[in-house]
């Protein structure tokens, strides 16, 4: 049986992951500290769901702790990890730039350095559609140039697929970075659009609509963005390349896209909202945030050829089920 490490399992992301690997039968060690960036509460009681299956352990480190974080790896001996673990959101990096230093560059050379001294068999860790930054060729293919980032969020993850790549090449680990696209769903953090819109139409208060809401985004279902990473834990990079792919010509290293492939207006997602919770929101429109990229679209063909399966699961259907899973998680 697989053994899996997980970091950020108590995350939105990671807890999906975790869940749908516990499903298929592996054994998952998650790794995470709890931060409060967002309500601790909620990382809690995803742990505690995590936490009912026999084969899941957490360990509470952080990742940038590297003698904890080192000793939680040692005992359990993955033979695969998951890296999810980062400090996200693209707009409070402007805010407080330091802390992405801390999680996103020293906790993902940390994994790179026990992923090296464990050999392990393959490394996946979670960038993001962000590194786009500034280009405007959609959809974006993941042979693009990514050398405009323009928010020091994007502009960590993306140096941590640089230095994924250098330890790849050097060491040999096979590596698969993904970049996702404003993935969604039940569970999801409290700091992105969905759940902040959601929390404010109930309360009857105006919710924030950035750049007059002329934003598109390639809004991707959490289950189909889980789907797709546990399919791609077996597209081990070697030294085939697939049609399209991104695979390193010096090292055993892709990098991916998980999204849908399908553009989807801010304003027409809001109204996904409105319709399920059936009750409008009070608008309240701003300028284009600092950091912030106008649109995003995934090509999903890479992904499609490692894996043969892409998300498909459109708004339409993925607000709902985070509006179900909202009102019974905050009845109270
Ligand atoms: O996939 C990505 O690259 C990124 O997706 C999200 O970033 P974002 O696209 O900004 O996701 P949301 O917070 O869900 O925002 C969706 C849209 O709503 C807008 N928005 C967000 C929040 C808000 O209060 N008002 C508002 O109009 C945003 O500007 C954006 O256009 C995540 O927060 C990032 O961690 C991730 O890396």
């Amino acid at each position: 049986m697989t053994r899996v490490l997980v970091t950020g399992s108590a995350g939105f992301i990671g807890f999906h992951t975790a869940s749908k690997l516990l499903q298929r039968g592996a054994t998952v060690l998650g790794v995470d500290n709890f931060s409060d960036y967002y309500d601790p509460a909620l990382k809690e009681a995803r742990n505690d769901i995590l936490s009912n299956h026999p084969n899941f352990k957490v360990a509470r480190v952080s990742i940038d702790d590297m003698e904890a974080f080192g000793a939680a790896w040692a005992e359990f001996q993955p033979d695969v990890v998951i890296h999810l673990a980062a400090q996200a959101g693209v707009r409070y990096s402007i805010d407080a730039p330091e802390s992405y230093v801390a999680a996103n560059l020293i906790g993902t050379f940390n994994v790179l350095e026990l992923a090296r001294r464990h050999a392990t068999k393959h490394l996946l860790a979670a960038s993001t559609s962000s590194v786009y930054g500034a280009n405007t060729d959609m959809p974006f293919t993941e042979t693009q140039r990514t050398a405009t980032p323009l928010s020091f969020y994007a502009a960590t993850k993306g140096a941590t697929e640089l230095m994924g790549h250098s330890y790849a090449h050097l060491y040999k680990v096979p590596t698969t970075f993904f970049r996702f696209f404003t993935v969604y769903g039940p569970w999801g953090r409290p700091d992105m659009a969905l759940f902040k819109f959601t929390r404010g139409i109930l309360a009857g208060e105006p919710i924030d609509i950035y750049n007059n809401g002329q934003m598109v985004r390639d809004f991707t279902y959490v289950d189909d963005l889980a789907e797709s990473i546990v399919k791609l834990t077996e597209a081990v990079p070697g030294t085939v390349p697939v049609e399209g792919d991104s695979l390193s010509p010096v090292a055993p290293f892709r990098t991916v896209n998980i999204g849908a492939g399908r553009q989807t207006q801010l304003m027409d997602y809001i109204g996904e909202i409105e319709r399920a919770l059936g009750k409008q929101a009070i608008k309240n429109f701003m300028p284009m945030q600092q950091g912030d990229v106008p649109a995003t679209e995934a090509s999903s063909a890479l992904l499609k050829a490692l894996t043969g399966y892409a998300p498909a699961t459109p708004p339409s259907a993925g607000v709902p089920a985070f509006i179900d899973w909202y009102l019974a998680h905050y009845r109270n």
